[in-house]
């Protein structure tokens, strides 16, 4: 156990772009930043919320009362870096207590330049956004807190929503990237290569794949088709990410290629928007949008609910009583596989006619309840390479 000692709290305020002000002490860096305010309703994961490249431009408040508590260590990380714009919470835990702990919170937000505040009224805040919706806020502290409220609240005012923001190129990887199912327990010949677009992807996925024997490519967000092929793509995967899917018209001519070919495909969330404008659907912004990791999901297709982790502001736009025939006609039938129980917005996508599909929740399950491994495999099963590679396997008694 580590105690640390508790440091003299520095005055910090978050100003919603609606002129609410909530007043705090600062939490991890001090200093000022801008972001699209949203609340994430986990329970556990914080480590795993932070480091989701999804959550880029956002400041995320918890509706957890108690965060930091089992602090911080160095396998939990879904990517490099904290990506979040900001972070709020109710009580920052004093104490980090957990034998897997190698710092606390606090210190790592400060160690990667994150502003934060604690000490508001997340349950009231969360029940405003709830109301009014999503809204850009900033977060002041120190110096920067004492500055006039009406000029923090026009520098909210001047600030980029997340409506038409293209971020999956800034957070994606620079360099292609093998992960091999060695590095996962897999002992066999790998059952076949995945290329995976990193729009924001989390470091779970490609350990899911890994998992099950498959090799993935994990490739930049500005990856062309004639890319993909060379490696010897027997699927490509979509991964999540930040940002306004109408934005990535790159990704969604790379999909359609990929769906001329007939190459496998699977999507989680940004890459479920993108499977779904592909196929001539449209993306809109949500509400308030679904972060947590305990958002029930219907399976269309076995009347089963999953207990789901969602992060997504936006959804597509498609028919629920299907299967219909795509907008872009060449792509046949489609439909919507799954919905969210607490407001029908569409959860999965899955094409009749081509071996395509994608979820809008994470299977990878990074923080999260494990409830929709069952479409890893599904995805695996789609792959040719895969399932003879899986018979042989059987065949020698793997
Ligand atoms: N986790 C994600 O992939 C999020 C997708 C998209 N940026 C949204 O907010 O809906």
């Amino acid at each position: 156990m580590t105690t640390h000692a508790t440091p003299a709290p520095t005055p910090a305020v978050l100003v919603l772009e609606d002129g609410s002000a909530w007043e705090g002490s600062a939490y991890g860096a001090v200093g000022s930043t801008l972001g699209e305010a949203v609340f994430s309703t986990g329970m556990t994961g914080y480590q795993e919320t932070l480091t989701d490249p999804s959550y880029a431009g956002q400041i995320v408040i918890q509706t957890a009362p108690h965060i930091g508590n089992t602090g911080v260590n160095d396998e939990d990380a879904e990517s490099r870096r904290i990506w979040v714009a900001g972070y709020a919470v109710r009580e920052a835990a004093r104490i980090s207590s957990n034998w897997r702990s190698q710092r606390s919170l606090d210190e790592e937000l400060t160690a990667q330049g994150i502003v934060g505040i604690r000490g508001i009224d997340t349950r009231a805040l969360t029940r405003r956004l709830r109301e009014v919706g999503a809204m850009r806020a900033g977060i002041f502290s120190g110096d920067q807190a004492d500055r006039p409220r009406a000029e923090l609240l026009a520098e909210v005012r001047d600030s980029a929503g997340m409506l038409g923001r293209r971020l999956a190129e800034e957070v994606s990887i620079a360099e292609e990237h093998i992960v091999e199912p060695s590095e996962w327990g897999w002992e066999g010949e790998p059952r076949g290569t995945v290329v995976a677009v990193d729009l924001g992807i989390k470091s779970m996925t490609p350990r899911r794949f890994a998992e099950r024997g498959l090799r993935t490519v994990i490739v930049p967000a500005d990856t062309g088709f004639q890319r993909i092929r060379e490696l010897g793509a027997d699927g490509v995967f979509f991964s999540n990410g930040p940002g306004d899917p109408e934005t990535a018209d790159e990704q969604v001519q790379l999909l359609r290629e990929v769906l001329r070919a007939k190459i496998p495909f699977f999507g989680i969330c940004f890459g479920n928007q993108l499977l779904g404008r592909a196929l001539g659907f449209g993306t809109y912004k949500l509400p308030f949008g679904h972060r947590g990791i305990n958002q029930p999901v219907l399976d269309r297709a076995t009347g089963t609910v999953e207990i789901t982790a969602q992060n997504h502001g936006f959804a597509v736009d498609a028919p629920l009583d299907g299967p219909v025939t795509a907008p872009q006609e060449e792509f046949g039938r489609v439909e919507v596989s799954h919905v969210c129980l607490n407001d029908d917005v569409v959860e999965g996508l899955r094409c009749l006619d081509l071996p395509a599909f994608s979820v809008q929740y994470h299977p990878e399950a990074a923080a999260g309840p494990h409830d929709a491994a069952y479409l890893f495999d599904r995805f695996i099963d789609s792959l040719p390479a895969a399932g003879s590679a899986a018979a042989t396997a059987q065949k020698a008694g793997k």
